[in-house]
C-alpha cells in the first residue's frame, strides 16, 4: 500500500511539469531545453508512429490483409525464407537498439531514459534513407544476454543497429552477434562514428598539407566511438606509435593500475605521459570522443600548427569552437553538433550505409564498405554545395575549407554517393545476397527519395539532352537560378543564357561558390548594356507598336523587364525557350508573354497546368493560374494541350472534369457547361478518355464511380483533373499540395507560340531546373 502511495506521489512528481507544459505557451526562444521538452511532448508524445503501406478500408481489404489471406504469404515465407523481402517489410527494416549504457555523453541513464534518442535515430534513418525503424530498448546488461535478446531478433529485421551500448562490452557484443547473425549488425557508436571522423581527418589533413602516416592524435576517450576511430584511421595509414589514448583515468600507458581492456591494450605505449595536458603537446589531431570541456583552452594552447580539434562528445562538445577559435584561429574545428558549421556526427554515415546495405540484401557491413563510405562522404565536400546543404549552413555558400571539412547532413546527395558505394562495395566482397542488378535504376530509385521528381522527369531530361537548345532566363541574377543553370549544363539538359548584369552574376557565382562561369560556360544577355539592344526594341516595338505601346515606352520596357528580353530572344530565334517568374505577380508576365510570342496555332487563349508529385501518385491539375472563369470551349482548348502535356512525360492522360455534382446530380450554369466541355473534347480528341462531371473522390478512385456510374468512359483513376474555374483548381493544387507535402512542378504554361513558362515566387533551384527540362523538351519537340 505505502509502495503504492510512493509511486503514484512519484508518478505524480514525473508528470507534473509535462502537464504544467502542456498547458503552458510554447517556450521562449532560447530555451533549448524547455523548446525541446515542448517539441517532444506535442503535438502527441515521443517522434514516431506506425503506418500502414495498404489500403484497409473494407472486409475485403480485412481479409487479404489478415485471416485467411495471409496465411498465403505465411506459407510461401516457410516454404521459401528468401520471399520474406518480397511480402513483409524486413528488408527495409531496422532495429535501433540500445540498452542505455552510454547515451550520447550522458553515461548509463538506462534504456527507458535513451528511449528519445533511439526514436530520435528512427527518425533520421527515415527521413535522410526512407528506413523504418522499430527503437527497441533492452533491459540488459551482460554481454550474453545482450547477444541472446538481440540474436532472438533476427526474424523481425533487416539490419541491427546497435546504440550506445558501452565500451568494453559493446565490442564483444558487437563481434559475437556479427558471428551469429545473418544480417548486419552495426555499433554505429564505433562505426558511423570512425567513418565520419576518417572523412573529416582526411579533408582536414589535405587542407592542412599534412600526411596521415606523420600525424600525432590524441584521443579523449577510449570507449566505443574513440577506440572504433582510431583502428579505421590506423587502417587508412596512421601509424599506432603516433597515438596516445587518454581516458578519464588519464593517459592509457603499459602497466597502468587502472582498467586496460584487450581493445585500449592495442594503443598503450611505454611512456612517462600520464594527462591529456601532457599527451596533446606537439599533437596535430585531437580526437574527442569522452565529455563536455574536458579540452581546456590552454592544452589546445600547445598542438602543432593547424591543428585539427575533433571535439565531439554530445550535448556539450570536450571544448566550445568559439573558445577553441579564440585560443587557436589556425584550429580546424568540428563537433557533433547541429547547430555549429562541421558536424561530425554518426549522422551523416548511418542512414546511408543501411540504404546501400539493405539494398544489396548484404549480410554484414565489412571494412571495404566502410572505407567506400569515408571516400563518398570525403569526396563529396569538395563538390560544390547544393542548396539545400548551403540552406543547412544559414546565409553564406559554404566553400571546401576549414569551416567546410565535411558536408551537411541535410546534403540530398550524401545518398546518391554513400548507398551505391556500399553496395557495390558489399558486392564486390562477396557479402551481398542480392547484387544490385542495375545500378543506373538503383541511382534512380535514390534520386527519385531525394527530389521525387527524378523518374517522373526522366523521359524529359532524356528529351533535351544533347540537344543544344537553348533556354534564357529572365531573372539570371537569382541564386536560385544560378544554381540551377549549374545543373543544366552539368546534366546537359540545355544551354543556359541568362539576362542580367555580368558583374552581378560573377561575383554571385564566386560567393555561391559554383564552378560556371559567365561567357566560358554561359551566354548572358545584360539588359544596362547590350549591342543588341536597338534591335530588341524594334523587334518588341513591331510586336506592341498597335497594342497601346508607344516607342519611348517600348525603349524603357527593354532596359528594365528582362522577361520582355526573355521574350524577345526567344521571338528573334536567339534562344529557344523561355523561363521567367521568380519575381513580380503573374499577371505582367503573361501580358508580355502574350504580346511578344502569342499563341501557338489553333489556340486562343493559355492555360497553366500544374503537376503534384506525392509520395504514392502524380497528378495534373487544370487550369491553376490564368483563366478565371473558362467557356466549355476554353475548357476544351485546354484539356486538348494539357493532354498532349501529359504524354510528353510517357503518361496516359485520364482525365475528369470535377465538380460539385456527380454524373447530373445537380444543373447549374457550371454542370452544364462541364457537361458541354466534355462533348466538345469528345468530339475534338476522342482519344482522350475522359468523363465527367463527377466529385472528387468519383475522379480519384473507380471503386467510388462505379458505385455511382458503372458506364463511365473513364476507366481506372483520373491523373488529370479539370476544374470549372480558377479559384476551383488553384484552391485545391494548393491544399492538395500542403496536406501531402506533394511536390510542385509548374505551372506549365499551355498554348504559347513557343516554349515559356512562368514560375512562381517561392520556386526552388530544384523547380526551376525542372521547368527548365520541359521547356526544353517542348522545344526539341516543336522543331
Ligand atoms: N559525434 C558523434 O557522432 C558521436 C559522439 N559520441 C560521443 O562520444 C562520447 C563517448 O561515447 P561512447 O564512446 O559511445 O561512450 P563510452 O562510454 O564507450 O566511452 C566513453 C569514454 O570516454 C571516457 N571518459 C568519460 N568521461 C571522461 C572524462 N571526463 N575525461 C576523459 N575521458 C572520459 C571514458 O572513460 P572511462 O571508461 O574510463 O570512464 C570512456 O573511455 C559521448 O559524449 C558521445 O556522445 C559518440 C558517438 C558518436
Ligand atoms: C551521435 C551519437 O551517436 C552519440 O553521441 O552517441
Ligand atoms: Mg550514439
Amino acid at each position: 500500500m505505502n509502495d503504492r502511495v510512493e509511486n503514484s506521489a512519484l508518478q505524480n512528481e514525473v508528470r507534473r511539469p509535462a502537464e504544467d507544459r502542456a498547458k503552458s505557451d510554447r517556450p521562449a526562444n532560447g530555451d533549448l531545453d524547455a523548446q525541446a521538452l515542448f517539441y517532444h511532448l506535442h503535438p502527441k508524445p515521443g517522434k514516431l508512429a506506425i503506418q500502414p503501406t495498404k489500403t484497409l478500408g473494407n472486409q475485403r481489404d480485412l481479409a487479404l490483409a489478415y485471416s485467411p489471406g495471409v496465411a498465403a504469404p505465411c506459407r510461401e515465407i516457410a516454404k521459401n525464407p528468401q520471399t520474406v523481402a518480397d511480402y513483409t517489410s524486413r528488408q527495409n527494416l531496422v532495429a535501433v537498439l540500445s540498452n542505455g549504457t552510454a547515451v550520447l555523453g550522458l553515461g548509463n541513464i538506462g534504456p527507458l531514459a535513451s528511449k528519445p534518442v533511439m526514436e530520435g535515430k528512427a527518425v533520421l534513418f527515415k527521413k535522410f534513407a526512407d528506413i523504418d525503424v522499430f527503437d527497441i530498448e533492452i533491459d540488459a546488461q551482460e554481454i550474453d544476454r545482450i547477444v541472446d535478446v538481440v540474436a532472438a531478433l533476427e526474424p523481425t529485421f533487416g539490419g541491427i543497429n546497435l546504440e550506445d551500448i558501452k565500451a568494453p562490452e559493446c565490442f564483444e557484443v558487437e563481434e559475437r552477434l556479427r558471428e551469429r547473425m545473418g544480417i548486419p549488425v552495426f555499433h554505429d557508436d564505433q562505426h558511423g562514428t570512425a567513418i565520419i571522423v576518417a572523412a573529416a581527418v582526411r579533408n582536414a589533413l589535405e587542407l592542412a598539407g599534412k600526411r596521415i602516416e606523420d600525424v600525432r592524435i590524441v584521443s579523449s576517450g577510449a570507449g566505443a566511438a574513440a577506440i572504433a576511430c582510431l583502428n579505421l584511421l590506423v587502417a587508412l595509414g596512421a601509424k599506432v606509435e603516433n597515438i596516445v589514448c587518454t581516458d578519464i583515468d588519464g593517459v592509457v600507458y603499459e602497466g597502468r593500475p587502472a582498467r586496460i581492456d584487450r581493445w585500449m591494450a592495442v594503443y598503450a605505449k611505454q611512456t612517462d605521459l600520464r594527462t591529456l595536458e601532457e599527451a596533446i603537446d606537439g599533437a596535430d589531431v585531437f580526437l574527442g570522443l569522452s565529455a563536455g570541456g574536458v579540452l581546456k583552452p590552454e592544452y589546445l594552447k600547445k598542438m602543432a600548427a593547424k591543428p585539427l580539434v575533433l571535439a565531439l562528445a554530445n550535448p556539450t562538445p570536450e571544448i566550445m569552437p568559439a573558445l577553441a577559435r579564440e585560443v587557436r584561429p589556425d584550429a580546424m574545428i568540428c563537433t557533433g553538433r547541429s547547430d555549429f558549421p562541421n558536424q561530425v556526427n554518426n549522422v551523416i554515415c548511418f542512414p546511408y550505409i543501411f540504404r546501400g546495405a539493405l539494398d544489396c540484401a548484404a549480410t554484414s557491413i565489412n571494412e571495404e564498405m566502410k572505407v567506400a563510405a569515408v571516400d563518398a562522404i570525403a569526396a563529396l565536400a569538395r563538390e560544390e554545395v547544393s542548396e539545400v546543404a548551403a540552406k543547412a549552413y544559414g546565409s553564406e555558400t559554404p566553400l571546401f575549407g576549414p569551416e567546410y571539412l565535411i558536408p551537411s547532413p541535410f546534403d540530398p546527395r550524401l545518398i546518391l554517393k554513400i548507398a551505391p558505394a556500399v553496395a557495390k562495395a558489399a558486392e564486390r566482397t562477396g557479402v551481398a545476397a542480392r547484387p544490385i542488378e542495375d545500378h543506373g535504376a538503383y541511382l534512380d530509385r535514390l534520386n527519385r527519395f531525394v527530389f521525387r521528381t527524378g523518374l517522373i522527369m526522366k523521359p524529359i531530361f532524356q528529351m533535351g539532352r544533347g540537344s543544344g537548345k537553348r533556354v534564357i532566363f529572365a531573372e539570371g541574377e537569382d541564386e536560385r537560378v544560378l544554381r540551377a543553370t549549374q545543373v543544366v549544363l552539368e546534366e546537359e539538359i540545355g544551354v543556359p543564357i541568362l539576362v542580367g548584369r555580368p558583374s552581378v552574376i560573377a561575383s554571385r557565382l564566386e560567393r555561391y561558390g559554383l564552378r560556371i562561369r559567365p561567357k566560358t560556360d554561359f551566354e548572358v544577355v545584360n539588359p544596362e548594356d547590350d549591342p543588341r539592344y536597338r534591335d530588341y526594341v524594334d523587334h518588341y516595338f513591331s510586336k506592341v507598336g498597335r497594342k497601346g505601346i508607344n516607342p519611348d515606352t517600348a525603349r524603357a520596357l527593354v532596359r528594365t523587364s528582362n522577361t520582355v528580353i526573355a521574350a524577345v530572344a526567344v521571338s528573334r530565334g536567339e534562344a529557344d525557350a523561355m523561363i521567367c517568374g521568380l519575381e513580380g505577380n503573374y499577371s505582367p508576365h503573361i501580358r508580355n508573354i502574350s504580346q511578344i510570342l502569342g499563341f501557338a496555332d489553333g489556340v486562343s487563349k493559355f492555360a497553366a497546368l500544374s503537376m503534384l508529385i506525392t509520395q504514392s501518385d502524380t497528378k495534373f491539375f487544370l487550369d491553376t493560374y490564368v483563366q478565371r472563369h473558362p467557356s466549355a470551349e476554353d475548357l476544351a482548348e485546354m484539356t486538348v494541350l494539357a493532354a498532349a502535356e501529359i504524354r510528353r512525360f510517357g503518361i496516359t492522360p485520364k482525365a475528369a472534369l470535377v465538380s460539385h455534382s456527380n454524373f447530373g446530380t445537380d444543373d447549374t450554369e457550371e454542370t452544364r457547361k462541364l457537361r458541354r466541355a466534355l462533348k466538345l473534347i469528345q468530339e475534338r480528341a476522342p482519344n482522350i478518355e475522359i468523363d465527367g462531371e463527377m466529385h472528387g473522390d468519383s475522379a480519384l478512385s473507380e471503386s467510388v464511380r462505379q458505385r455511382v456510374m458503372p458506364t463511365s468512359h473513364l476507366k481506372g483513376d483520373a491523373n488529370l483533373l479539370i476544374f470549372p474555374n480558377l479559384d476551383a483548381a488553384n484552391i485545391t493544387m494548393n491544399v492538395v499540395k500542403v496536406m501531402t507535402d506533394a511536390l510542385h512542378v509548374g505551372p506549365i504554361l499551355l498554348g504559347v507560340r513557343q516554349p515559356a513558362h512562368i514560375l512562381t515566387p517561392s520556386v526552388t533551384s530544384r523547380g526551376i531546373v525542372n521547368m527548365a527540362a520541359i521547356a526544353v523538351a517542348e522545344a526539341v519537340q516543336k522543331a
